[in-house]
């Protein structure tokens, strides 16, 4: 689904990030309008997480200028806390593994509660039912409320991580890598979750991976990144039928067929 009724909701121009000697992004540009996917594609160090990091403000661009819902982001090294909260009511962030960025003395009803006590005034009573609403919009009952993240299955703690993020009711959420780590069916299943809340909100995701064929799934738009820099952007069905670029149509021909299974990329708890 795409909809331009609220307009540009990220426009990042000419982003640049120096680690050192080694330039992690360079000169990369892209708008994300509301409601839209836009895939952020290529191998494994083209630049992609550096990307979602500046676009949360976790690093802050050595160049250019990023402008999230119509409010131009200063890079400054210290942001004040009620600036952190507002920003985070714009952007938010699931990461490829949700369980190391969990608590996991928290129970999963509390981890959601804890987003919403954090940016609206409400109720013990209120931010309850509203954690229940929110875990059954992801799939989750209400006995799951009680659980810890290690009583979780990978694709249960991905919904939390989700639910969490919808709590804050941000108008673009970052997908990290956020089905790598999943096997094929339960990829399959938040793929068809994430596609249903965006039917139901309008809400812009900025889908980052490796893996074309989950891009062509769920992204409307898609951008290829290489040593940092973008190779070509355009509608993903375009781009990944008739890549204008070499390079993009290596990565087509590293879509696996049928019966492959993704590897795990990363254990880390
Ligand atoms: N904090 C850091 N310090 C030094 N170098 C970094 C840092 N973060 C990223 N880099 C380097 O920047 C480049 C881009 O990394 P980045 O993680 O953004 O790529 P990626 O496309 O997301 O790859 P992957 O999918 O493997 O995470 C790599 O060469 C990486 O080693």
């Amino acid at each position: 689904m795409v909809s331009d009724s609220g307009g540009t909701v990220l426009d990042a121009v000419g982003l640049r990030k120096v680690f050192g000697e080694a330039v992690a992004v360079d000169d990369v540009s892209f708008t994300v309008g509301a409601g839209e996917c836009l895939a952020i594609v290529g191998e494994s160090g083209s630049g992609k997480s550096t990307v979602a990091r500046m676009l949360l403000g976790l690093e802050a661009p050595d160049a250019g200028r990023l402008t999230v819902c119509g409010r131009e982001r200063a890079a400054r090294r210290r942001v004040p806390s009620a600036e952190r909260r507002r920003r985070a009511r714009e952007i938010q962030i699931v990461f490829q593994d949700p369980y190391a960025s969990l608590d996991r003395l928290q129970r999963v009803g509390d981890v959601v509660e804890t987003a919403l006590a954090l940016h609206f005034p409400s109720s013990a009573a209120e931010r309850r039912s509203r954690a229940t609403e929110l875990l059954e919009s992801v799939g989750l009952a209400s006995r799951h409320a009680e659980l810890r993240p290690a009583q979780l299955s990978g694709g249960q703690r991905q919904r939390v991580a989700i639910a969490r993020a919808l709590a804050v009711e941000p108008r673009v959420l970052v997908l990290d890598e956020a089905v790598a780590a999943l096997d094929v069916s339960i990829q399959a299943q938040i793929l068809n979750l994430l596609a249903d809340i965006r039917e139901r909100r309008e809400i812009a995701y900025v889908f980052i991976s490796h893996d074309l064929a989950v891009v062509r799934q769920i992204s409307d738009r898609a951008l290829v990144m290489r040593a940092g820099r973008v190779v070509e952007q355009g509608p993903t069905e375009g781009l990944l039928a008739n890549p204008r670029e070499e390079y993009t149509r290596q990565l087509r021909a590293a879509v696996p067929g049928p019966g492959w299974r993704p590897a795990r990329r990363t254990s880390a708890v």
